[in-house]
């Protein structure tokens, strides 16, 4: 890097990466890995929206409401948890995961890998071009010869309410980083930050009214969120479907919030929380210089250089190219774009084929997904929905988790429901999904038959112990055969 002028500097670098949140950061390291040198900048904190107010502090929060849940279908251990949880310790729990919002030890890893870390907002100025309006003050021009990878991440998406602004509705932020359990809470949305947010603040003492408009986990089996919903209102949630917020009002700011709904009903809470998709971080990102359209998703092809751009060096990874937002599945972007783009600095050939080495193949086929609810609900691949839908003849196989001995010894009552869904013309699974206490850690199972396309005929001889949640393997299998 150069000094330009007094608070400039200019450098040039093998590759850029705008944003380091865990995506900017596994492409970083792979760009690295592989000899590139490394601009990394980023305008809040390193580790992004993932590390500090989403998947690691929401996870953080719900691993004590799952524990106490988990605890009280086990009868023996159910008269040992007795109290309440201590939300005190729940929350400093919370805050030992995030490392208190400090990100010196992940700006140290960045630093630690060889890559030049420039704290500020960064900006596309023209092909390969990226300028930095350091938080300092300071303004860097730089350059990179092969590439620059867009990995600014996402948002919550508000919708445009009468009110909303007044209502300072809570979002992912406030629903991870509050050390406060408001009495009443109402939670808007039912996709997974719905769904998890109500699980959580239920579990912590608020009283949650959960409002939706179709129903809980759209993109996933009806059954999971029928599950959910049934064991939400257990635990004293209201899940309401069918119903939308019409306007919102707060005129006192230390006051509650009015939610007026559709039915012409209202509803009164101490604090409401958005839950409703998210926004693409490229408003501001300088996309005009190179065609693209302020505030959009990014499309990219399968090494994920941003569609429309000429000269192969513009790559989109992780929630910007809205194909799974998803960490594991950015992050997987992030290792096959960071060998692509070594690929083509060094003048290799690039194997995006179907499953090659530089193609996000699994991106189509194979996305494993869990929300940490209560019961847990871990799918991959295809519903049977999506899998008639995208002119598959199938077959579906359902089977209830309490056929397993493996789960009933796991939790007394164990409640839970298990779908394979069946490539007819392969004979290999399209999709699995789990619903039911524990099932998180049995996913990887089924993202290994679907991703590897194992043959079901092959798939009998994968034997699950004895006794184990895996047993449910033995049960679909077997209801195949016999259907
Ligand atoms: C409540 C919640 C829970 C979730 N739980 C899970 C989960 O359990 N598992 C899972 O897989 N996924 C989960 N997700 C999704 C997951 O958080 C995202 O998919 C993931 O964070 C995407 O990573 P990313 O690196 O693309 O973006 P981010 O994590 O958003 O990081 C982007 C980074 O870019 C920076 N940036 C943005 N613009 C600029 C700019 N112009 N200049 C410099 N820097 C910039 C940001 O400050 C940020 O640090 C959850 C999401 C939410 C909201
Ligand atoms: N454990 C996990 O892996 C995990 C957890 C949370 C979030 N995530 C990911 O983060 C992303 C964002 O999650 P999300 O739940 O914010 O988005 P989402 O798009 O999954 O769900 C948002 C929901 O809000 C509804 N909605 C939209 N506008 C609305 C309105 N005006 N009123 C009422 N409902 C409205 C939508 O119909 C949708 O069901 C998702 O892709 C999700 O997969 C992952």
């Amino acid at each position: 890097m150069s000094a330009t002028s007094d608070n400039q500097t200019g450098g040039i670098y093998d590759v850029i990466v705008l944003g380091a949140g865990p995506v900017g950061q596994n492409v970083a390291d792979h760009a690295r890995a592989a000899g590139l040198s490394v601009a990394v900048v980023e305008r809040e904190l390193v580790g992004g929206e993932c590390s500090y107010w989403a998947c690691v502090p929401s996870k953080a929060l719900l691993r004590p409401v799952i524990a106490v849940a988990d605890a009280r279908r086990v009868d023996g251990a159910r008269q040992a948890v007795t109290g309440r949880l201590d939300t005190g310790r729940v929350f400093a729990r919370r805050n030992r995961y995030v490392t208190d919002w400090d990100d010196t030890g992940q700006a140290e890893w960045v630093k630690s890998i060889g890559a030049d870390l420039f704290r500020g907002h960064g900006r596309i100025a023209g092909p390969r071009r990226v300028t930095v309006t350091g938080d300092d003050g300071a303004h860097h021009s730089l350059t990179a010869r092969h590439a620059v990878a867009i990995a600014t991440g996402s948002g919550p998406a508000l919708p445009d309410i009468p009110g909303i602004e007044e209502a300072r509705p809570w979002t992912n932020r406030h629903g991870t980083d509050s050390s406060s359990v408001p009495a009443r809470l109402v939670v808007v949305g039912g996709g997974g930050v719905g769904v998890e947010m109500a699980t959580l603040w239920q579990g912590l003492g608020s009283q949650v009214t959960l409002l939706v408009r179709r129903r809980l986990l759209p993109r996933m089996e009806s059954f999971a969120g029928e599950l959910i919903e049934r064991s939400l209102t257990e635990a004293g949630a209201e899940v309401r479907t069918g119903v939308q917020v019409t306007g919102l009002r707060r005129p006192d700011p230390a006051g509650p919030v009015t939610l007026t709904l559709d039915d012409g009903g209202e509803l009164e809470a101490d604090e409401v929380l958005f839950a409703t998709g998210r926004a693409p971080a490229t408003g501001d990102i300088g996309l005009d210089t190179v065609g693209l359209t302020p505030g959009s998703w990014l499309d990219v092809d399968t090494t994920c250089l941003v569609d429309g751009v000429d000269g192969d060096w513009l790559y989109a990874l992780g929630d910007v190219n809205h194909r799974a937002l998803l960490t594991h599945q950015g992050k997987y972007q992030a290792r096959t774009a960071g060998d692509a783009i070594a690929a083509r600095a060094a003048g290799r050939p690039v194997d995006d084929a179907p499953w090659g080495d530089h193609a996000t193949t699994a991106d189509q086929h194979a996305v494993p997904q869990v929300f940490f609810t209560d019961p847990e609900a871990a799918a991959v691949g295809l519903s049977a929905e999506q899998a008639t839908g995208a002119g598959h003849r199938v077959q579906v196989v359902d089977v209830e988790f309490d056929a397993a001995q493996g789960a009933k010894l796991y939790a007394d009552g164990y409640r839970g429901h298990a779908r394979m869904v069946v490539d007819l013309d392969r004979e290999v699974l399209l999709g699995v999904t789990f619903v039911g206490p524990g099932v998180s850690e049995l996913l990887h199972s089924a993202t290994v038959a679907v991703a590897g396309e194992v043959p079901l005929k092959r798939l009998r001889h994968a034997i699950a112990c004895f006794p184990t949640v895996s047993e449910i393997w033995l049960f679909l299998l077997a209801a195949y055969r016999r259907d």
